[in-house]
C-alpha cells in the first residue's frame, strides 16, 4: 500500500516516545528535506485540484506547517483550529477524545461561513479522536467538509473508520502499521 518511498523514507521513527510503545513518526525531516516537503504537498494537493475550495483546516501544531501550503496551493483560506485558549476573539468549541483523556479544540466563529466547501488536513491520523473533533466543530458552523488529508495513516488504529462513518473522505500518504 505504501507506494511512496521518497515520502517513507523521509518520515523519522522514534521508538519509545513519547511513552513505552509507542513509535512516534516524526515529519520534521520531511518537512526539513526540500525535496520530499515539495512531494508531500504536491500529493497532497493533487486530488483537489480544479475543485472550488473555500477554507484549508489545520488542525496545531503540525496541522497548520501543511495547511498553509495546501491553502496557497488551492488558492484556498486557512481556518487554525487551536488549542483551547489561544484565539484571541469569539470561539466555538469542542471536547475530543485523544488516547488517554480529552482535551478540547476551538476555531472562531466566523472561521468558516455557511455552506463553505473546506478541506481538513493534519500530519496524521492515529485513534481520529482529534479529526472527528474537527469535523463536528466545522460541521456546527455550516462547513461543507469535503475531504480529509493526513500524510500519515496509522492504519491499525481507528482514524480512517472513523472519518468515514462521518461521511468524510479520508486521504493519506503513507500508512503504518501498528501504533
Ligand atoms: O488521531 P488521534 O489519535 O487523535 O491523533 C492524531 C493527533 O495527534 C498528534 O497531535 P498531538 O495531539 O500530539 O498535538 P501536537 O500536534 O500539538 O503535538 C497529531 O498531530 C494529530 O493531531
Ligand atoms: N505514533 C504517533 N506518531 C506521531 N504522532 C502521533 N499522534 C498520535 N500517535 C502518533
Amino acid at each position: 500500500m505504501n507506494a511512496n518511498p521518497e515520502l517513507l523514507n523521509a518520515i523519522r521513527s522514534i521508538p519509545d516516545y513519547p511513552k513505552p510503545g509507542i513509535i512516534f513518526r516524526d515529519i520534521t525531516t520531511l518537512l526539513g528535506d526540500a525535496r520530499a516537503f515539495r512531494r508531500a504537498v504536491d500529493e497532497l494537493v493533487q486530488p483537489y485540484v480544479g475543485m472550488k475550495i473555500d477554507k484549508i483546516a489545520g488542525i496545531e501544531a503540525r496541522g497548520f506547517i501543511l495547511g498553509g501550503a495546501l491553502a496557497h496551493q488551492l488558492s484556498a483560506g486557512f481556518v487554525p483550529i487551536r488549542k483551547k485558549g489561544k484565539l484571541p476573539d469569539k470561539t466555538v468549541s469542542m471536547t475530543y477524545s485523544l488516547e488517554y483523556g480529552e482535551d478540547e479544540m476551538e476555531m472562531h466563529v466566523d472561521a468558516v461561513k455557511q455552506g463553505e466547501k473546506v478541506i481538513l488536513v493534519d500530519d496524521l491520523i492515529a485513534t481520529g479522536g482529534t479529526a472527528e473533533g474537527a469535523v463536528k466543530l466545522l460541521r456546527q458552523m455550516g462547513a461543507d467538509i469535503v475531504s480529509a488529508c493526513f500524510v500519515i495513516d496509522l492504519k491499525d488504529l481507528p482514524g480512517r473508520k472513523k472519518l468515514e462513518a462521518m461521511g468524510v473522505e479520508v486521504r493519506s500518504l503513507v500508512q503504518y502499521e501498528g501504533h
